[in-house]
């Protein structure tokens, strides 16, 4: 079974239109980018142009590639204290000049869409998540759309960014699946690879996911945004090799992506209602 997470997206934002809608909310999303490398470029126009299909508003701030963090972090503290602004999204990576860490610590928890700031991420861990990072919060919705099991089931990431396989071991944990999280230092990943249930991949190798590294009916979600020899777009799963061994599969493009950016509309809309609640107590 092919897992379409271009088709899961579309229905997800048709659904995010309505509910806009008829909340009589604006809700908006400021992106910041730092540079010019086109690949980030593209992705913010992806979301700028999602936004504006459900009925976010975006706005979008873009800095030189030789900004310093400070001013940076000037940008993130103005829409910080923004009230317009629901959503504050810095694209990643920032460049090697810009300190990641301070940037994104920076933002205000209760903008902050991409789930990367610790009290959002914290919150995740100890199983009471708020914002959750979009792309392993997208993959949740995929499971939860084609009724995958997940609880008591042995899942096993493979990658440990911040962004993806460390979010996303935590959501599986918290969904009650047995969790391993492999990384470049594992050990025979092979065989650990090989007992998994849910085999997520977010490893930036082109192709590395084979056969021989995934049980019999696996459901194999493949995280990676590689280029094949022909430079085209591949995940890290060869997908012709593993499609029929593994019980279900994400393809890429067409899987994970747009899933990303469908999280990323559900997460402003409800930065938007948290607003207006004035849900301070969850802080
Ligand atoms: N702060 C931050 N938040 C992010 O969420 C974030 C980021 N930085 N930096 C880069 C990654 C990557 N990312 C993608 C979003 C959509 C697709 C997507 O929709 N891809 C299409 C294909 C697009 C194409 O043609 O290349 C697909 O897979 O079908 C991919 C990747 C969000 N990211
Ligand atoms: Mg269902």
């Amino acid at each position: 079974m092919i897992l379409d997470g271009k088709a899961v997206s579309e229905k997800r934002l048709e659904i995010l239109k309505e509910r806009i809608e008829e909340s009589g909310l604006y809700p908006r999303l400021a992106t910041v980018i730092v540079g010019e490398d086109p690949a980030s470029q593209m992705y913010v126009r992806m979301k700028h142009r999602a936004c504006e299909r459900v009925g976010i508003g975006s706005v979008g701030i873009e800095l030189p590639a030789d900004a310093t963090t400070e001013r940076v972090l000037e940008a993130v503290a103005r829409l910080n204290n923004d009230p317009d602004i629901n959503g504050i999204l810095v694209q990643l990576p920032l460049p090697a000049g810009v300190d990641t860490t301070r940037v994104i610590e920076a933002v205000a928890p209760d903008k902050d869409v991409d789930g990367f700031q610790p009290c959002n991420l914290g919150r995740l861990f100890s199983g009471t998540p708020v914002f959750a990072p979009c792309t392993p919060q997208g993959i949740m919705t995929i499971l939860e759309e084609y009724d995958v099991p997940i609880r008591g089931k042995r899942a096993v990431v493979v990658g440990r960014s911040i962004d993806v396989g460390r979010p996303m071991a935590a959501l599986l944990l918290n969904a009650d699946a047995t969790v391993t999280v492999c990384h470049s230092k594992t050990e025979n990943i092979e065989a650990e690879m090989r007992n998994a249930d849910i085999l997520v991949s977010a490893i930036g190798k082109a192709k590395f996911v084979g056969p021989e590294m995934v049980k019999e009916g696996a459901t194999v979600i493949d995280v990676g945004i590689n280029q094949d020899e022909q430079g085209k777009l591949c995940g890290d799963v060869d997908f012709e090799a593993v499609k029929d061994r593994a019980g279900a599969i994400t393809p890429v493009p067409g899987g994970v992506g747009p899933m990303t950016i469908a999280t990323l509309m559900e997460n402003t809309f409800m930065a938007a209602k948290m607003r207006t609640c004035d849900n301070t107590t969850v802080w």
